[in-house]
């Protein structure tokens, strides 16, 4: 399968710290009485995009959501396990976790533009910050519009209502305000399924070219996708890790009969 971005293959399942952005050790999950994730253990690797994949309600966006515990804003959701990202693990009583969403950005499915100027959505999360200087934030909406490769298409009505963009440029927007908070990883839940298919390659290579600067993990119902954009893939299924792989390895030599029923489309 090409590539948009061709590098060594690494082995997931013994990835030296080094490599590794997050680290989940026997995560478990409950919404209620209900048993989400069930003793997932993983580590997903630096600067590369790893895919989430499986049938609908296996757990995906449960799962990246624990990245940067956007669970808790669920009131009867409980977990227990680590995850190790930058050194610490981000399941501690007293992770600071307005920090931790700044190292790790999260996109929805639905882009979601604050109603405000395309200026003021970009630089929200820094002004969030005390960042005041306007050269500074100047500076800021250039370059992450311009890493958004959205530049282009707004500088010259900047002040103009984000709402005016199209849906892909909308998403892109919201990619910039994730990027002007230079984070160390994004996660991106299903980005690009409320799009056409044109916009959808464009923001695939725009994820292509973001992975040189964080680690990208993505949820996708598109197997096509997943095998196109991500390096590694990993399957869920009724929240439990059946497999995880580099992408091409998952995608044509599965070693699960569980995942070749799935990416052959037998069930999902
Ligand atoms: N806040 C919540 N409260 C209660 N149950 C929840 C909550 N969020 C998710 N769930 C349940 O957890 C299970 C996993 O949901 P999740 O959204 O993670 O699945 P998914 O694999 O991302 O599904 P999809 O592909 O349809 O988006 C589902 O049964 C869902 O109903």
């Amino acid at each position: 399968m090409l590539k948009l971005f061709e590098h060594e293959t690494l082995d997931v399942q013994n990835l030296s710290e080094e490599e590794t952005a997050i680290r989940v050790e026997k995560l478990n999950l409950q919404f209620g009485q209900k048993h989400v994730l069930h003793n997932i253990s993983m580590r997903i690797p630096k600067n590369r995009i790893t895919s989430l994949i499986g049938q609908s309600g296996c757990g995906k966006s449960t799962l990246i959501s624990c990245f940067n515990r956007m669970n808790d804003l669920a009131p009867d959701c409980r977990y227990d396990g680590s995850i190790f990202i930058g050194g610490r693990d981000i399941n501690r009583r007293k992770e600071n976790v307005s920090q931790l969403r700044t190292q790790v950005g999260m996109v929805f499915q639905r882009p979601n533009p604050f109603p405000m100027s395309i200026y003021d959505n970009v630089c929200y999360g820094l002004r969030l910050q005390g960042i005041r200087v306007r050269r500074y934030l100047d500076d800021a909406v250039e370059q992450s519009l311009k890493d958004a490769a959205l530049w282009e298409e707004v500088k010259d009505r900047l002040f103009e209502s984000a709402h005016i963009l199209s849906g892909g440029q909308q998403q892109r927007l919201v990619i910039a305000r994730a990027l002007a908070l230079k984070p160390d990883i994004l996660l991106l839940d299903e980005p690009t399924s409320a799009l056409d298919p044109l916009t959808t390659l464009f923001i695939e290579e725009l994820m292509a070219s973001l992975k040189k600067r964080c680690t990208i993990v993505i949820v996708t119902h598109n197997m096509q996708q997943a095998a196109r954009v991500s390096d590694y893939t990993a399957f869920l299924h009724q929240g439990k890790l059946i497999e995880y792989a580099d992408s091409d390895t998952l995608f044509t030599m599965p070693e699960h009969k569980q995942t070749e029923d799935y990416i052959t489309g037998r069930y999902g």
